[in-house]
């Protein structure tokens, strides 16, 4: 096969593959299309090189050169960008500067000093650039983003990278003809690297639209498992998590603990102040409680104004302890609605898991009915479900 073939087979793929993404982008999330539609132009670009890199032999060298290689660099521009959109960072227009710098230096090797050597070296650098920031741009997301797709990605761009240095060298190495031409087969250099240049940026489409589906199939995970207005922990999530925590109380013979918080007179802030200072004060109170819980601790909306805190490894004369520290995170924190302060408290109800107990929801039933002494006692204040199993009765204000 000759160099210009695997160019055109190269073309014809990204195509392909970019066409692939126009037709997924429409049902991607409005945060993903951008990312995709510049992806997208990133394969046009690249694939319109490969065909000028096809037809470099019949026409002007200092004009299809820099045509073909500022194509394929602004490709690999494109999919920098992608990735930068992919990953919320904004874009610049300093990152047209590899290309243009790339191109100008090709025009002057191809048409002003005509220099095959010297343009190897512009575009080689110009790529390597490239690539780099590519990796540089997906590694720095490591902590991020945990997608296997991302290390895939930044694997095929490292593999891109060795390739043009590794090119470069040997070229340096063996050095060029003056009348070097890429389409000439009989140097096995000229056949490899259209194929790595051309078929690495099609498994880098794939690579692609795996993020996106890996990033897709995250969204919904997170938002099946969390409160829409709070963004804390749902009560499936609850249900689930109190169920395994459960257990593992119970297995390695750790203590188990809840909270019920519910916030007292929500619907008097309601009433006056209107449905969205309600949701504020929500939100308001999510995050007070998220931010007043400790490593381990799982906060969640258990569904209107009311939340549920797991606690981790709590014992019985800790409990009260753990909920006190709650709800003065809520008290002592106020609650301004645009002009004015609107005093928000919570009453809270806490139980630990008994020996008798056989399941997660008897420990919340316990505290549930501890959150009705709260509430009967005046608002604002703790009580602990002591002992309840043994003790009928409920013990408001019990501290054991
Ligand atoms: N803004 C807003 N209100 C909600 C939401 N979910 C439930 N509510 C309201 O929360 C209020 C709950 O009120 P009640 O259960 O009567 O209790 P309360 O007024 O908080 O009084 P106590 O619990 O006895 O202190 C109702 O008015 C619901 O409409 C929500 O997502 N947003």
């Amino acid at each position: 096969m000759e160099p210009a073939t695997v160019y055109l087979l190269g073309a014809l793929m990204m195509m392909a593959n970019g066409g692939v993404l126009g037709l997924m982008h429409r049902d991607f999330p409005p945060s993903l299309r951008p990312s995709a539609v510049t992806w997208r132009i990133g394969t046009l670009l690249h694939a319109c090189g490969c065909t000028m890199f096809m037809v470099q032999d019949s026409l002007p060298h200092s004009f299809v050169l820099p045509l073909a290689n500022g194509l394929v660099m602004g490709g690999f521009t494109c999919y920098w960008g992608a990735l930068r959109q992919f990953y919320g960072t904004p874009r610049t227009l300093l990152q047209l500067a590899p290309v243009t710098a790339g191109v100008i230096g090709v025009y002057w090797y191809a048409g002003v000093a005509p220099n095959p050597m010297g343009r190897m070296v512009v575009v080689s650098l110009v790529w390597m650039a490239l690539l780099a920031l590519c990796i540089h741009n997906l590694l720095l997301q490591s902590r991020r983003d945990r997608a296997w797709s991302r290390q895939v990605m930044a694997g095929i761009f490292i593999v891109l990278l060795m390739t043009v240095a590794f090119r470069l060298g040997w070229f340096l190495t063996v050095g060029m003809a003056p009348d070097y031409s890429g389409l000439d087969g009989s140097l096995w250099m000229n056949m490899a690297s259209p194929v790595v240049v051309s078929i690495m940026p099609v498994i880098g489409t794939t690579a692609f639209l795996l993020m996106c589906s890996e990033r897709i199939r995250r969204q919904w995970e997170r938002a099946a498992s969390t409160d829409y207005l709070t963004g804390l922990a749902n009560r499936r999530t609850l249900a689930d998590a109190g169920a395994t925590r459960f257990e593992q109380a119970r297995v390695r013979g750790r203590g188990f603990g809840l909270g019920v918080i519910d916030i007292d007179h929500f619907k008097s802030i309601n009433d006056r102040y209107g449905h969205d200072v309600g949701d504020a004060a929500l939100k308001h109170v999510a995050a007070r409680l998220e931010l007043a819980c400790r490593e381990g601790e799982l906060p969640a909306r258990q569904g209107g104004e009311e939340f549920v805190v797991l606690f981790d490894d709590v014992a019985h004369d800790s409990v009260l302890a753990a909920g006190e520290r709650l709800r003065h995170a809520v008290a002592g924190s106020p609650f301004i609605a645009g002009e004015v302060m609107v005093p928000v408290t919570v009453s809270i109800g806490v139980a630990v898991c008994m020996p008798e107990d056989m399941e997660f929801d008897s420990v919340l039933r316990r505290a549930d009915a501890a959150l009705y002494a709260a509430k009967q006692g005046g608002r604002n204040r703790v009580e602990c479900a002591a002992l309840v199993t043994r003790m009928p009765e409920l013990v408001p204000g019990t501290v054991v």
